[in-house]
């Protein structure tokens, strides 16, 4: 599903993600670990087609996102941590302009719109202008419009941080279905405990380096993900 080669990405003189492979499969909930700094949302940018990075290749379902960026975005939608939305727009204004964007048709739109906005706890608010939102609204409105786009691959920034629990609880089990339908879904996040609860598998990143990747019960073994965590971060002073 999402294939990330010798990714690497420099800031002037700053390496920020260094020679990173890491492939995400059909079906994973992929979480994405490591300490501030490390290169996870510079990692998630990259992929998602919003930063020119240096080096490396990555395809999303087999379309390069450099060689053919219109392709690999209509097959992902990516989620940052602090979604940068239109404040002057309602938020049903801005889901119709996400759907005519990918073409939704209108009866599905409708019912797809309802759906989200119902398990999010937001139709109420969809007639208010984004600028009166809340940083959780906010949040709320860019996963029902990343989820009335049924992507294929979902890249999420700290979703975690900001929703509270029903809503929490509700995005999991999202992911989990757009996983069992075929999906794949590679989120940051510094909640380890939700990461090794929710997460098929994991990867580590360390001052832009990948230093552990693979299924969360083959990288945590008998330990907690915490331990597992604190451990490399002690191992590599
Ligand atoms: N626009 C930028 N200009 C210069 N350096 C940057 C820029 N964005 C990020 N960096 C640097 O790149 C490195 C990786 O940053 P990045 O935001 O990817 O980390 P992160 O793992 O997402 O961190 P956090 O957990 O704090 O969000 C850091 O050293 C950061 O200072």
């Amino acid at each position: 599903m999402l294939q990330i080669s010798h990714l690497t990405h420099r800031f002037g003189s700053k390496v920020a993600v260094d020679d990173l492979t890491l492939a995400v499969p059909a079906g994973s909930i992929t979480g994405f670990i490591g300490h501030n700094g490390a290169g996870k949302s510079t990692t998630l940018r990259s992929v998602a087609g919003i930063l020119p990075f240096t080096a490396g290749t990555v395809t999303v379902e087999g379309h390069d996102v450099r060689a053919d960026p219109i392709a690999a975005k209509k097959v992902m939608a990516f989620l940052p941590d602090s979604p940068d939305l239109y404040d002057f727009m309602t938020g049903q204004d801005f889901l119709g302009f996400v759907a005519d964007l990918f073409r939704i048709p209108g009866p599905e739109r409708r019912a797809r719109i309802a759906r989200y906005a119902q398990a999010y706890g937001l139709e109420e608010e969809l007639g208010d202008v984004i600028g009166s939102y809340s940083h959780g609204m906010k949040q709320k409105l860019a996963l029902i419009s990343a989820f009335m786009r049924r992507p294929r691959l979902l890249l999420l920034d700290e979703p975690f941080v900001g929703l509270d629990p029903v809503a929490a609880h509700t995005l999991k089990g999202h992911l989990r279905r757009l996983c069992d339908d075929g999906g794949s879904v590679l989120f940051s996040t510094h909640v380890l405990e939700v990461a090794q609860a929710l997460c098929d598998d994991l990867a580590i990143i360390r001052r832009g380096r990948l230093v552990v990747s693979g299924p969360t019960a083959q990288v945590t073994g008998d330990s907690s993900l915490e331990e597992v965590f604190l451990e490399l971060q002690e191992s590599a002073r």
